[in-house]
This record gives structure tokens, C-alpha cells and sequence, in this order.
């Protein structure tokens, strides 16, 4: 599991572990290992040209100690001090010591608003790496003008990008980018991850993230505010059948879905629902000849939901059109019910509400948008506060699609992330499959939580292997669900 914890919780786990330890010990901690990533990353560091953007603060101090490593070993390195007057002086102290220098000026002067501007854009252009410590988790709002200068030249530089701790301009609490921000390689990041390194459109700005221990681990709370699920966990989630089992202990999955305009959805969400791990799939709905001509096992009734027989969780809403009598019986069920596409605009929030078993709820963020009446940007731009925002609104666990989808309850609460997922995946019909599979995983006993986050991790691994570098429909999708699942269970 990688865990990711707010910046209130690192803060107080750093004061707790730094009055044990002699001051300065975990900056130099830092240090270390922002030295040996940045070699590892340009590979020589004899003879290469390296700035350091330095703020204030000890995300710059983490920096300059860095550098001065780095100078140590032969490297030309120039910092470019961002309020020379408040510079960290120990870590410029040893910077100087090193042999590095300060960019811009000869005289030590503040550089990036000064004269020595020219000089400072040419010594971020001409580098071989460039290592971003102007702020960290003290950061604040945007960055502020000349921060964002140097963060847009970084980005016309050739030069490898190390961010410290994390990509400064991106907050590093709930993955938000407002204006300018620097886009790096590479991101060190000290104790533990960081919410913001695991959520868009901030994730895309960290590059690879390399997590450097600094001791936190021992401080730092059991529960974190963001987990995203590795292999071995979604392996201990999904069901494995007992030499008892039968379909029924299986659990039955039923797909109220499709219309006779999108037959297609109904298809595609039994094709998920039948790779998820249920015993059987019943269907109810107007595209049943078209199931049952692709997927002859499925159980289809021509009775609505309330009559089709017994179900241990429904899914309802892919290709459903205008069916709002269809989605409003299946929420009457007293079982876990996962609604999506469609079923999202047709469900009543109240009928929601009032339900007492599971709901999980599964929009993009077009359709998060529309249910939070704010425009589909908002969402993209705040994925975490809108899923939470969201799932507390209809007492739902919501499961925010995108290219980090993110898995929260109503409750609050540890929220899951997952990043398996593939642009090839933005696909017509792939959220039909997802549905099904997660449907599924809640008809064999998962909680809502766990459903929507192992499904969404085993659909991302399909659409990657469906996919290989090619577009892939969303019936390969589909097929590549039983290799996803292996793959995590070896
Ligand atoms: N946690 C740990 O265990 C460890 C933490 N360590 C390191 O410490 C870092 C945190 O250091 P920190 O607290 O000094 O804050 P930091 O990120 O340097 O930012 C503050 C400075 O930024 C400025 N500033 C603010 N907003 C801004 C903006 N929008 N645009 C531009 N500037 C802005 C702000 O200016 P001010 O408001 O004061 O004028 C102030 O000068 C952490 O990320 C990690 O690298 C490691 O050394 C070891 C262990
Ligand atoms: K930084």
C-alpha cells in the first residue's frame, strides 16, 4: 500500500520525530537522498552544470545541502536565491564552502529579481539539471511572479528537473495547480508521500516520485488521508470460491442497464460483471436478446428489477436513456447498489439518502459536474475536495473516474487513489465494463470502498493490457480483465 499523509499530520510527525534527534538531522537526511536521486538521475556528476531555485524556506535549505553534496563531487553548481536576505544560511553556508556559487551575481545579490535576470534564465537554460527548491509544503496559493518566472523557464530549459519534495505551485495537500508550477522528472519527496503527489493534475507535475525515509515512518498516524492499493493488497481484496461454493454463495449480480437505443452499454457492463468474481449475472432491461446473443450465460428476465429474483447487488444506469422509474426501483433494493452513467442524472439524491445498504456511485467528472452544478474544470482541478464533496451529499461512496480515479466514502476517511489506469481507457463503453466489474465485486461481499477501488484498479491494468501502446476498444477491456486479475494474484 502507498499512503499518502496531509501536511498537518507530516508537520506534527516531524516535530515529534525532530525533538528526539540532534537539530538539523533530518535536513540533512533530506539532503542525502536528494543528492543520490539527482545522481542517479543525470548519471555524471564530474563536470555537470547545476542550478538550484532556492526560496526561503528549508525546502530551499534542503536544496542548497544538496548542492553543496553535489559540488563536492565535481558538479558546477549555481543557486539562484529567491530572497537572498532570508536564505537558509547553514545550507548556503555549505553550498559556498563546497565551492558552489550563486547565480546572477557576483556579489551574492538577490538574483531573480535583480539585473542579473539574463543571467539566471541562461544558467536555467544551459544546465544539465535543474533542482527545484523554492518551495515545499510551506507553500501557499500560486506562485507568486518571480517564482513563476523561473518555473516557466524551467519549463524551456533542456535540462532534468528534480523538484524537492514536491513540484512547487502544486498544493501539495489535494493535488490542485493554480497558475504556474514547475514541471519536473523527477520528484523527492522526504517521509512520506504527499496527497497532491498522487492526485491530477499535481501527480502529472512530480514526474516519477522517489520517496526518501527520513524516520517519519515511525510517527506518522496508522490511518493516512489517501491510499492507492499495490498488487499484493487488491490480491488479499478479490474473492477466491471456496470448494463449497456455488453460483449463488458466489453471489448473483444483476445489470439493470441499456435501452433500445444503447444496447451496447447493457453488453458491456455483463461483460464486466461476468469477469468480476460473481457466480452468475442476471440482466433486466430492454437489450436482453443482445446479451444473451453475446453472453448466453447470463440469467436475462423480461420482469423488472423488484421481480427478477433474488441479486446480491444491482448496477444500474449505463445506456439506461430516460429510464428514471428503473433506476428509482433498483434504489429501493436493500442491497448494494452501484449506479452510474445515466442512473447519476436520474437518481433521486433523497432516494439516494435514505438507502441503509451500500451505494456506490461512479461518475467522470462531466457527470460530477453536473450533479455538483459546477463546470466539468472545477472537478478536473479538484478531484479530492469533489469526490468527498460529492459522496457526502448523497451519502454514497463516490468513485471519481479520471486518470487518477479516486475512491471516497460518505463517512470521510481514508480516501484511495488509483493511478493502474491508461489514456487509451477514455474509450466509449469502458465505464459500461467498469460498472459491471465493480458490481460484480460487490455482489461477492465487498464493501463499496473496496469494490470500486479493486475494480478500478484491475480495469486500469486491462485497459494497459488491451491496449499495449494501440487504441483498444472497451470489449478488449473486457477480455483483458482475467490477465489483469492473474497478474495481480501472482
Ligand atoms: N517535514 C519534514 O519532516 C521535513 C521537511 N523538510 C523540508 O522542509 C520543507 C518545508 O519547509 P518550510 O516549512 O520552511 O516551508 P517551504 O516549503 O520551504 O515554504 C516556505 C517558503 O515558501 C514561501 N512561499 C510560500 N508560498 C509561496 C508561493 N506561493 N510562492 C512562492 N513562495 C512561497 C514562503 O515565503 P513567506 O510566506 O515566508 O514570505 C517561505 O519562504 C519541506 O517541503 C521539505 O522540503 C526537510 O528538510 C526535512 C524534513
Ligand atoms: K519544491
Amino acid at each position: 500500500m502507498r499512503t499518502a499523509y496531509s501536511v498537518e499530520t507530516v508537520r506534527a510527525a516531524e516535530r515529534e520525530l525532530m525533538a528526539r534527534l540532534p537539530e538539523g538531522a533530518l535536513m540533512q537526511r533530506a539532503a542525502a537522498g536528494l543528492a543520490a536521486a539527482c545522481a542517479d538521475l543525470i548519471g555524471r556528476v564530474y563536470g555537470s552544470r547545476v542550478v538550484l531555485l532556492v526560496g526561503s524556506g528549508d525546502n530551499g535549505g534542503d536544496a542548497l545541502y544538496a548542492g553543496a553534496r553535489l559540488a563536492r563531487r565535481g558538479a558546477a553548481v549555481a543557486a539562484v536565491l529567491l530572497a537572498p536576505e532570508r536564505v537558509h544560511p547553514g545550507g548556503l553556508a555549505a553550498l559556498l564552502r563546497a565551492g558552489g556559487r550563486i547565480a546572477g551575481s557576483g556579489t551574492g545579490a538577490g538574483a531573480a529579481a535583480s539585473a542579473g535576470v539574463g543571467a539566471v534564465e541562461e544558467a536555467i537554460l544551459r544546465a544539465d539539471l535543474v533542482v527545484d527548491g523554492i518551495v515545499g509544503i510551506g507553500g501557499t496559493g500560486g506562485l507568486r511572479p518571480d517564482a513563476a518566472r523561473l518555473a516557466a523557464c524551467v519549463g524551456e530549459s533542456g535540462a532534468a528537473v528534480v523538484a524537492v519534495d514536491l513540484p512547487s505551485g502544486v498544493d501539495a495537500d489535494t493535488g490542485e495547480v493554480r497558475g504556474a508550477a514547475v514541471r519536473a522528472d523527477l520528484t523527492v519527496t522526504f517521509g512520506t508521500h504527499k496527497p497532491g503527489l498522487l492526485i491530477d493534475p499535481a501527480r502529472e507535475y512530480a514526474g516519477s516520485v522517489r520517496l526518501v525515509d527520513i524516520g517519519l515512518g515511525d510517527v506518522l498516524p496508522a490511518e493516512a488521508e489517501l491510499e492507492a492499493l499495490q498488487h499484493v493488497d487488491v490480491a488479499r481484496l478479490l474473492p477466491v470460491p471456496g470448494a463449497e461454493s456455488d453460483k449463488y454463495r458466489r453471489g448473483v449480480v444483476g445489470i439493470a442497464a441499456g435501452s433500445a437505443r444503447y444496447p451496447g452499454a447493457a453488453v458491456l457492463a455483463v461483460s464486466g460483471a461476468l469477469r468480476g468474481g460473481a457466480g452468475a449475472v442476471r440482466y433486466v432491461g430492454p437489450a436482453g436478446d443482445a446479451v444473451v446473443s453475446r453472453f448466453p450465460e447470463t440469467l436475462v428476465s423480461d420482469q423488472g428489477p423488484a421481480k427478477a429474483g433474488r441479486v446480491q447487488a444491482w448496477v444500474v444506469g449505463p445506456g439506461a436513456g430516460d429510464d428514471a422509474s428503473t433506476v428509482a426501483e433498483v434504489l429501493e433494493a436493500d442491497v448494494p447498489v452501484l449506479v452510474d452513467a445515466d442512473g447519476l442524472r436520474l437518481a433521486d439524491r433523497d432516494a439516494v439518502r435514505a438507502r441503509t445498504a451500500p451505494t456506490l456511485m461512479t461518475p467522470h467528472a462531466g457527470e460530477a459536474a453536473a450533479l455538483l452544478g459546477v463546470a466539468r474544470e472545477e472537478v478536473e482541478g479538484a478531484r479530492l475536495a469533489s469526490a468527498r464533496e460529492l459522496a457526502s451529499r448523497y451519502g454514497a461512496t463516490v468513485l471519481l473516474k479520471g486518470s487518477t480515479t479516486l475512491v471516497a466514502d460518505a463517512a470521510g476517511g481514508v480516501v484511495r487513489v488509483n493511478a493502474t489506469g491508461t489514456p487509451w481507457l477514455a474509450t466509449a463503453g469502458s465505464g459500461d465494463v467498469l460498472s459491471g466489474l465493480a458490481g460484480s465485486l460487490l455482489a461477492s461481499g465487498l464493501s463499496a470502498l473496496d469494490a470500486g477501488s479493486a475494480a478500478a484498479y484491475l480495469h486500469g491494468l486491462a485497459g494497459r493490457f488491451a491496449a499495449d501502446g494501440a487504441p483498444a476498444g472497451a470489449h478488449d477491456v473486457a477480455e483483458a480483465i482475467p490477465g489483469a486479475w492473474r497478474d495481480v494474484r501472482d
